[in-house]
């Protein structure tokens, strides 16, 4: 699936008539569409599963729309997405099936990757979290010295700590709050510092996080934790057993590391670091939350990815969002793309997306190795809204840049909030609402002399508006929306990567500083070799050595 072959994208007379609609489009404003067509706001509007996803206050007429599925059709995203849940070897650098959709798959799917139906191993993986699981959550998994393990730490990065620590925030309300969750990511030692000091270690269980098993931060920071349990215990290799499990898809290296493979949670290459939150990496969040709520998340995903495969592309969330994306980056020059949730229990969803969008989108050589001459992957940015208010959303109103923005709120607050909070929600989306509103229809010149400002001042306190923004809501943060929503954002990046036609799962562009890194390291510590480093790396080496009391 190289796609050798395939006509250039800004080639194609479908990527030309959108040019050129985009020029007769021009200047059209927001308040013009939606004078124009009064039902607008409710007819372009899809549900989705628990989403309510609204996408009228986008800079499209329905002819933009056609004309970008025209696009979809002429890059074949239906035929790339087939092949995906199909488990044919879309990853075509790497060789590899991408089957992230397998892992929520029910237990009676049939997905075949080289003849070999996968689903069994997903259940048999599951089961044996979820026994695990609830083993911990009861108290009964003990350690070395026999008291039950009560404070669980994730030591992953990248993909192995973004989603399950995403995940665990954004399901607090449902987790069990007697024990303690940290996740440690940072090969800076403050990092797992700050986690394990006021753990009892008696107490603790380390799950080690890593695809590869060889990622040189989760190795070191597992090789320190495993030093600080057997120094706080006084105790021998043995304790390693009861307080250290691996989530991986290699087992030798498992074993080298010391962790019996009994205690090893496996998954498989075709599921990429990024995409892996819901396979055994996510073992952290089912202890949290549960093997039942886990399942709920996964059902989730599962409906999602259904709605992908088989909605029609008018009505197909993904489609719909990966194409505006698109649509922005080719023809607004939108370089980035904020995402921004109105939920406090969101506040790592976007840091989640960095990975998921960037590292799969990042890219700038096409399938079969050609210089892309297009606008590929956005920033991708954003914290919790009202936060967000306060700080950089000036910038969104009256800067110069065009940034989509997607909205995220729900209608009801999560169940156990203090009474007296419950209240403050519709404060909160009081917010959500009027900021789309601004973005989208701004203050005319007209309308700000009508409140008697002054003439000096009319400028600066108006508003263009025709900010492009994205609003998707539901009922409640559920785990099933949590998953609906991961999916939703999954299948976006991969349409993208579609019609840009690049490979979104592979991830070359982190290799080369992970090479420097290591060729690095002993002239930091042992000096020498400066001679072989460029004079600004030298110099900088020079000046941290010296900092160091290093001669
Ligand atoms: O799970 P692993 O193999 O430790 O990798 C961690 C992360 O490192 C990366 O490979 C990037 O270096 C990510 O894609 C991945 O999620």
């Amino acid at each position: 699936m190289t796609n050798a072959g395939r006509t250039r994208l800004n080639q194609l007379p479908e990527w030309a008539a959108l040019g050129k609609h985009r020029e007769q489009l021009g200047d059209t404003h927001l308040r013009e569409l939606f004078d124009a067509d009064p039902r607008r706001g409710t007819g372009y509007a899809l549900r989705v599963g628990d989403l309510y996803l609204d996408y009228s206050k986008h800079l499209v007429t329905d002819e933009t729309l056609r004309l970008l599925r025209d696009l979809a059709a002429a890059t074949d995203v239906a035929g790339l997405r087939d092949a995906m849940f199909r488990g044919e070897k879309i990853n075509n650098t790497e060789d590899r099936a991408v089957l992230h959709t397998a892992l929520r798959a029910p237990r009676d799917a049939v997905i075949e990757v080289d003849g070999v139906n996968v689903v069994p191993e997903v259940h048999a993986v599951l089961d044996k979290m979820a026994a695990f699981a609830d083993k911990v959550r009861a108290g009964e998994w003990t350690g070395h010295t026999g008291k039950p393990i009560r404070n669980i730490v994730n030591i992953g990065i990248g993909g192995s700590d973004l989603g399950p620590a995403m995940a665990y925030e954004v399901l607090r309300a449902y987790t069990q709050r007697d024990l303690t969750f940290r996740f440690v990511s940072n090969v800076d030692g403050a990092d797992l510092h700050e986690a394990v000091r006021d753990l009892d270690a008696a107490e603790t269980l380390f799950i080690v996080a890593s695809k590869t098993f060889t990622t040189i931060e989760t190795i070191t920071n597992a090789t320190s934790a495993r030093n600080w349990l057997l120094t706080e215990l006084r105790a021998g290799q043995d304790a390693v057993a009861k307080h250290f499990v691996a989530l991986s898809t290699n087992a030798e290296k498992v074993e080298d590391f010391g962790i019996d493979t009994a205690n090893m949670f496996e998954f498989w290459d075709w599921v990429g670091g990024r995409y892996s939150y819901d396979s055994a990496i996510g073992l952290s969040l089912m202890i949290a939350i549960g093997p039942e709520r886990f399942r709920e998340m996964l059902d989730g995903f599962h409906l999602v990815d259904e709605h992908f495969r088989t909605a029609p592309p008018e009505q197909n969330a993904p489609l719909l969002l990966g194409l505006l994306g698109v649509w922005y980056g080719a023809f607004f020059d939108a370089q980035s793309h904020a995402v921004l949730p109105y939920s406090h229990y969101l506040s790592k969803f976007t840091a989640y997306l960095q990975q998921l969008d960037m590292e799969s989108n990042g890219k700038s050589v096409t399938r079969d190795g050609q210089p892309v001459d297009w606008q590929t992957g956005p920033v991708v940015w954003g914290t919790p809204g009202t936060n967000g208010q306060h700080a950089y959303y000036q910038l969104i109103h009256q800067g110069t840049k065009v940034i989509p923005a997607d909205f995220i709120g729900f209608a009801r607050p999560v169940e156990d909030l203090l009474p007296g909070l419950v209240a403050q929600h519709d404060l909160l989306m009081a917010n959500f609402f009027a900021q789309t509103q601004a973005l989208a229809f701004g203050k005319t010149p007209e309308e700000v002399r009508a409140e008697g400002v002054p003439e000096e001042l009319v400028a600066h306190k108006t508003f263009h508006g025709n900010h492009p923004t994205t609003t998707i809501l539901a009922e409640a943060l559920t785990p099933s929306v949590l998953g609906q929503l991961v999916a939703l954002y999954e299948h976006k990046v991969f349409v993208q990567g579609a019609v840009w036609n690049i490979d979104s799962f592979d991830q070359w562009g982190v290799e080369l500083g992970k090479v420097l890194a290591k060729r690095i390291e002993p002239v930091l510590t042992e000096g020498g070799g400066g001679e072989q480093l460029d004079s600004s790396t030298a110099g900088l080496v020079s000046a941290y050595r010296a900092l160091r009391g290093r001669s």
